[in-house]
């Protein structure tokens, strides 16, 4: 089984794009879903963010309020370093868990949806390929302002926390546009989902061939060595 990375910026796009995979029948897994899972009351990580940053951060009911400590952690990179500390283990832990899933499912590949893929640099060896999620900073300011309900300032902070999304266009094998209408954006993934079928599908053909060969040459090797005389 192969993994795939999709990354992004923040509102850049990744999580629609994710949907629009799964429509068309990949495995996928979001780990913005996994994260929001591992605080829940109860789980170790919760208990550690309230040790962390205090009760500040609870709603009554217990839950983490996300807007607070969201709003304290995009602003202080310090503060942000300790939920990262606290948070990534137990999401890294829980990404397994559900990728192996996939594997006993059977599953060709999977797509994975890291938003901090190039930041934290620590899965990308594992990745088959990424695919970067683009879109304009204007365009991202907006979308993020807009479905999120935050001012210019408190977007740009968030947009700050990450790498530039320029830089992650760099880094990527494929990359999908964003920044106009979702039909655009929706008929570029479909291409690429084509295009991720055929090459994937290469790869163990590749591997079939070099099995082929490596036991022709051993079987050639054999029946010298039984023929020739020896010396
Ligand atoms: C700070 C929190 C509470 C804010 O919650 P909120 O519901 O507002 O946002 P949500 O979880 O939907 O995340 C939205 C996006 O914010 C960005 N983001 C989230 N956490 C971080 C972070 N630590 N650093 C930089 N960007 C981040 C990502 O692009 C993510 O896709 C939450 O994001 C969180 O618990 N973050 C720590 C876990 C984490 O690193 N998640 C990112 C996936 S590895
Ligand atoms: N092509 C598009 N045209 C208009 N709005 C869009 C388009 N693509 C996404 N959006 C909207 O932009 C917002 C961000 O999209 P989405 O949630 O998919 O981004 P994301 O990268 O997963 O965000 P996050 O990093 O916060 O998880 C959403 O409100 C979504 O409906």
């Amino acid at each position: 089984m192969f993994l795939v990375g999709l990354t992004g910026g923040i509102a850049s796009g990744k999580s629609s794009v994710l949907q629009l995979f799964q429509q068309l029948g990949c495995a996928v897994i979001d780990v913005d879903v996994i994260a929001r899972h591992i605080v829940q009351p109860g789980y170790p990580a919760h208990r550690r963010i309230v040790e962390a940053f205090g009760p500040e951060v609870l709603l009554e009911n217990g839950d983490i309020n996300r807007k607070v400590l969201g709003d304290l952690i995009f602003k202080q990179p310090n503060q942000r370093q300790l939920l990262n500390a606290i948070t990534h283990p137990e999401i890294c832990k829980e990404m397994m868990k559900e990728t192996f899933k996939c594997f006993l499912q059977g599953r060709r590949y999977v797509i994975l949806d890291i938003p901090l893929l190039f930041e934290t640099r620590k899965l990308l060896r594992y990745l088959k390929r990424v695919i970067v999620v683009y879109c304009d900073r204007d365009t991202q300011l907006v979308r993020l302002m807009e479905r999120n309900g935050l001012s210019l300032k408190d977007a740009e902070a968030r947009i700050q926390a990450q790498l530039p999304l320029k830089d992650k266009v760099r880094m990527a094998n494929h990359v999908l546009d964003n920044s106009g209408q979702w039909s655009d954006t929706r008929r570029q993934a479909i291409l690429l989902h084509a295009q991720l079928e055929r090459s994937l599908e290469y790869l163990p053909l590749r591997l079939g061939v070099l099995v082929g060969l490596a036991s022709i040459t051993s079987f050639l090797y054999l029946l010298a060595r039984c023929l020739l005389p020896s010396p």
